[in-house]
């Protein structure tokens, strides 16, 4: 049917769309069964409610950052110090999900969602965030494979290798991870304005899921979430709204949707209680989101020329200032009776290397020893080959129990002060690193444009919150002109030679990758979104802002351009 476009143009998008709803992306027969009246009409509702909420939220986010840029640190409020030091817990922890000690994580690529839930991990977290892209295709299609994923009858037929891949009788239990609130959905327009893409991924997925999520999967609980990039208490309380609205919707219980947050922004680490207050009937626990935790301390800073980070590498979570977060947010979630998860390591296998495979794993297992031990009660991996070695570190640290809840309660990290949150990492800057970033930066974003949200590159593994360390970083030493201390030439970042780099790096890219594909792929597009980032006087507030006015494409096309 013809919907009316929102400034009174008949658009032919094909979609049955309730009143005030326009679908600018292109119809799909497929994408039809996601985006019926019912599902719009609960999303349009839930951006109806909260969209005020939501751009209140961002206008908070602007004033902190000028507070900061204006020489500011972020700390403790003491407005809230008796949410702090009050005595009370979270609602109790589903059984479904007591034991998470292994947790893949992925876009909701079909093939990989199958193998995630396949995997042995005891969850998957299905991502709209870091690892996708979110182009349009991408994001329904994705929608499309977790109702697929939830009711059972997903398939996928690999034509190449002639393989059929289905589901197990014993499956990961799925979470799903909405986008941030900073990011629009510039294909689905309400009231005129773009819907907030979270409230899209939540909504329909909700919609269309929750029955059949909670009989097989939540054991009358559910659906689960990860709810990324927060920065402060009043972001988790307007998900709490949303879920008290999608549970009425549902008719289901109050507490039946649960949610982990993670804790991947520096303002955030002082804000876990309230956080958890907030969201006290419908948590399970925080996780530490480490990658966009670095890319955030470069971004609170990045007026405070006196807190710049040695080279990416080096940031490491041995760094007094990550062990802290870490240890914080173990006694913080025990203290209140849920889950503290661990984070991602980067490394992948390494499949046609052993030795290098070796060591790599060796690494992956370092990190699981030392965030079981500190008291956390599961970790993430990127990849299904890391998943034993996992596992096996999680077992074996903490026998038959499913968490460690009540049992490591790491009180001695009370005495964690502000500045501990916040000591500058140790390291040295090098040549290398501001060649490393740039070359992993550029090809990320080549990657990103062309539909693909998380690529292995130099045997890591690379999302958008690894690339935006790169992009950040670059971007702070050519502020302020940073000598590059660790190879012992003391050479100082500016313009002049980070063109250089530049245009060396793109050479070796195009080297690695080979003539063809770099002339077939979107790098030197990457490239140019990716060096304005660095070099802009301004810094932008996230990489994939800009980047999406590429990826946008209306039906009929009209100007992308948000
Ligand atoms: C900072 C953060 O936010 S971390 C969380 C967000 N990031 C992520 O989730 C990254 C997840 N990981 C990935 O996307 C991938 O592992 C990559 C891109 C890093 C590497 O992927 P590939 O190059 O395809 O790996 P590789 O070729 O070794 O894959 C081997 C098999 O494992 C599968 N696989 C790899 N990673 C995953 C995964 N995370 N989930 C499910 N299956 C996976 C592949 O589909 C492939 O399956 P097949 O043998 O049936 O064809
Ligand atoms: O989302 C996880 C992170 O490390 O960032
Ligand atoms: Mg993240």
């Amino acid at each position: 049917m013809m919907g009316l476009g929102t400034y009174g143009r008949k658009i032919g998008t094909g979609y049955d769309v309730p009143e005030g709803v326009d679908i600018r992306g292109r119809y799909d027969e497929e994408f039809a069964k996601i985006l019926t009246k019912d599902a719009l009409q609960f999303v349009a509702d839930l951006q109806r409610e909260f969209r005020n909420h939501v751009k209140y939220a961002m206008e908070c986010r602007k004033e902190a950052k000028k507070k900061y840029n204006e020489g500011a640190v972020p700390g403790f409020d003491p407005a809230t110090r008796y949410v702090r030091e009050g005595e009370w817990v979270c609602a109790r922890v589903p059984p479904a999900v007591a034991d998470r000690k292994v947790e893949i994580t992925g876009p909701v690529e079909r093939k990989m969602i199958i193998n995630a839930l396949n995997s042995g991990a005891k969850v998957f977290m299905a991502d709209f965030e870091d690892s996708l892209s979110p182009s349009w295709e991408n994001l329904m299609r994705g929608q499309v494979n977790l109702k697929d994923a939830v009711d059972g009858s997903i398939s996928f037929h690999d034509q190449a290798r002639n393989r059929v891949y289905k589901l197990n009788d014993q499956t990961a239990k799925l979470f799903v991870r909405p986008r941030g609130w900073h990011l629009p959905e510039a294909h689905i327009f309400i009231d005129g304005e773009p819907a907030t893409g979270c409230l899209v991924d939540f909504g329909l997925y909700f919609y269309h899921n929750y029955a059949a999520f909670r009989r097989s999967q939540g054991a009358g609980f559910g659906p689960f979430f990860y709810l990324p990039k927060m920065e402060h208490s009043r972001e988790a309380k307007i998900w709490n709204y949303v879920f008290e609205k999608a549970e009425k919707m549902a008719g289901i219980e109050k507490g039946s949707i649960r949610a982990t947050v993670l804790i991947e922004t520096l303002p955030a680490v002082f804000q876990m209680d309230e956080i958890l207050y907030e969201l006290r009937d419908h948590s399970v626990g925080l996780n530490c989101g480490r990658w966009d935790y670095i890319f955030s301390y470069v971004k609170t800073f990045q007026a405070h020329p006196d807190r710049l980070l040695p080279d990416r590498v080096q940031v490491g979570m041995t760094q007094h200032f990550m062990r802290s977060y870490s240890d914080l947010l173990i006694r913080t979630c025990h203290r209140r009776g849920v889950h503290a998860m661990g984070g991602m390591a980067a490394q992948i296998p390494i499949r046609d290397d052993p030795v290098a495979h070796e060591a790599a794993l060796d690494l992956v297992r370092k990190d699981k020893l030392r965030e079981v031990r500190a008291g956390h009660d599961g970790t993430w991996a990127a990849h299904p080959g890391l998943i034993p070695s996992c596992m096996e570190i999680f077992n074996n640290n903490m026998g038959n129990a499913p968490n460690q809840i009540q049992t490591v309660k790491r009180e001695d990290a009370a005495s964690l002060t502000e500045e501990d949150l916040l000591q500058r990492p140790r390291g040295v800057r090098t040549m290398e690193g501001l060649r490393l970033n740039t070359r992993v930066g550029i090809q990320y974003v080549a990657a990103w444009l062309t539909g693909t949200g998380s690529v292995p590159l130099y045997n890591l593994m690379e999302d958008a919150a690894t690339a935006e360390i790169s992009r950040v970083q670059n971007w702070q030493w050519l502020k302020y002109g940073v000598e590059l201390d660790g190879d012992g030439f003391g050479v100082r970042v500016n313009l002049d030679l980070f063109g250089r780099v530049v245009e060396e790096e793109m050479a070796r890219i195009e080297r690695e990758v080979g003539r063809e594909k770099f002339k077939k792929g979107m790098y030197k597009e990457a490239c140019k979104i990716f060096t304005r980032q660095c070099t802009t006087p301004t810094l932008d507030d996230f990489l994939t802002l800009d980047a999406y006015n590429q990826i946008v494409m209306h039906h009929p096309k009209v100007s992308a351009k948000l």
